[in-house]
C-alpha cells in the first residue's frame, strides 16, 4: 500500500466541502506473473460517503488483504471479499489491482476485458462552486474552449438557479449542462428545484440524501429534470431498486463507490436492460484510476459523457503519462491491463508512505 500527496491545480468546492489536495491510497499487487495497480477513491474525510482513506487502509491491512485467496482471479477475489461488509472503495482498489495483474499477465486490456465498444470516449467536466458568477463563467469558458463536451455544475442551496441561468445565458441552449447537488436538498426544496426545469438540463444528480431512494422517487414526480443517482447506488441491487421505484432515470457509475469494476459492469448491464442511460463518475483520480474509468466509459450503455476529464483538470503533474483531451475525447488505453503505469521518479516524489503486506 502506498500513500501519495497530489495537490490540486485549484480548490474544488462541493456542497460538502472544499478539496485542495488529494491524499491518495494506491494498492500494488505482486504475483508470480505480473504486478497490478489499484487506486482507492476514498477522500481524506468521510464527507462524500462513510469511507475515508485512513479507514480504507486499515480495512485493507486488517481484513481485506488477509482475506485474499492464495490463487484467485478478480472474480475469486470479488467473492472472497463479500464476507466483509461495506468498505467498497477499499475493496475496489484491491480487486482492481488483482484484475490489472491478471490482465497484464494475459496481455488483455481493461477495455477489452470489460467489453468496451469504442476506442475513445467523449468527456465532460465537473465545475465546483465558486465565489462569484463571473468567476464561474470564466472557468466554464476555459473548459468549453478546451473542448469538453458537457459541463456539470456543483450546486447547493443559495448557489443553484442563478449560476445555471448565467451559464445558459452566456453559452446558449446547446451546451450539454447538468448539475450535481451531492445530497444538499430535501423534499421541502422540491418546488425550488422545479425552477431548474426551465434550463433544459440533462439531469440533476443526487439532489436528496445520500442513502435515499423513496424520496427521490417522490421528487421525480414533482420536477421535470431527469434525476440521476450517485451516492444512493452502491450496488447492482440498489440500481435495480432505484429503477423499480422510479427513483432515477439515469445512473452515475463510480467503480470505487460500488466495490469495483466487476460490480460497475453488472450495474451497466442491468441499467442497459432497462433502457437506463449511465455515465462514468469521477473521484479526482490520478491517471491510474482515470485509465480504468475511461475503459469503463467505453462500454455501450455509457451513452452520456462522464466526469472523465483530462489529467490537467486536477493535477499539474500526474503520476502516469497524462490524459490529454483531443477534440473533446480521451483515448481508451489499449495496452495490457490498465495500459499504463506510474512513472517511478514522479511516484517516488509524491509518496508519503509505503507498506508491504506479505500474503
Ligand atoms: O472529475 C472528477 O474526477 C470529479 C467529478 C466530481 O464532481 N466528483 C464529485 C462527485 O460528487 O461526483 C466528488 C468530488 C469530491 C469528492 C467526491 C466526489
Amino acid at each position: 500500500m502506498r500513500r501519495i500527496a497530489m495537490p490540486l491545480v485549484a480548490p474544488f468546492r462541493t456542497s460538502f466541502g472544499t478539496e485542495t489536495a488529494r491524499d491518495v491510497l494506491l494498492v500494488r499487487v505482486v504475483t508470480p506473473d505480473a504486478e497490478g495497480w489499484g487506486e482507492c477513491a476514498a477522500m481524506s474525510e468521510p464527507l462524500y460517503s462513510s469511507e475515508h482513506v485512513g479507514g480504507a487502509a486499515e480495512a485493507l491491512r486488517r481484513f481485506l488483504i488477509p482475506a485474499l485467496p492464495r490463487h484467485a482471479d478478480a472474480y475469486g477475489v470479488n467473492r472472497a471479499l463479500e464476507a466483509v461488509k461495506g468498505h467498497r472503495m477499499a475493496k475496489a482498489a484491491l480487486e482492481t489491482a488483482v484484475l490489472d495483474a491478471q490482465l497484464r499477465a494475459a496481455g488483455e486490456s481493461f477495455g477489452r476485458f470489460l467489453g468496451a465498444a469504442r476506442d475513445r470516449v467523449p468527456c465532460g467536466v465537473s465545475v465546483g462552486i465558486m465565489n462569484s458568477i463571473p468567476e464561474l463563467l470564466d472557468a466554464v469558458a476555459g473548459y468549453v474552449e478546451e473542448g469538453y463536451v458537457r459541463i456539470k455544475l456543483k450546486i447547493e442551496p443559495g448557489w443553484d438557479v442563478a449560476p445555471v441561468r448565467a451559464v445558459r445565458e452566456r453559452f446558449g441552449d446547446d451546451v450539454l449542462l447538468q448539475v450535481d447537488a451531492n445530497a444538499a436538498y430535501t423534499l421541502v426544496d422540491a418546488r425550488h428545484l422545479a425552477r431548474l426545469d426551465d434550463f433544459g438540463l440533462l439531469l440533476i444528480e443526487q439532489p436528496l440524501a445520500d442513502d435515499d431512494l423513496v424520496q427521490h422517487a417522490r421528487l421525480a414526480r414533482e420536477i421535470r429534470t431527469p434525476i440521476c443517482l450517485d451516492e444512493s447506488i452502491e450496488s447492482a441491487a440498489h440500481a435495480a431498486a432505484a429503477i423499480s421505484l422510479g427513483a432515477c432515470s439515469i445512473v452515475n457509475i463510480k467503480p470505487g463507490r460500488v466495490g469495483g469494476y466487476l460490480e460497475a459492469r453488472r450495474i451497466h448491464d442491468l441499467c442497459r436492460a432497462h433502457g437506463v442511460p449511465v455515465w462514468c463518475g469521477g473521484m479526482l483520480e490520478t491517471g491510474l484510476g482515470r485509465a480504468a474509468n475511461v475503459a469503463l466509459a467505453a462500454l455501450p450503455g455509457f451513452t452520456l459523457p462522464g466526469d472523465t476529464s483530462a489529467s490537467g483538470r486536477y493535477f499539474e503533474i500526474d503520476i502516469t503519462d497524462p490524459f490529454v483531451l483531443e477534440d473533446g475525447h480521451l483515448p481508451v488505453p489499449a495496452g495490457p491491463g490498465l495500459g499504463l503505469a506510474p512513472i517511478p521518479e514522479i511516484l517516488d516524489r509524491a509518496t508519503t508512505s509505503t507498506e508491504w503486506i506479505p500474503l
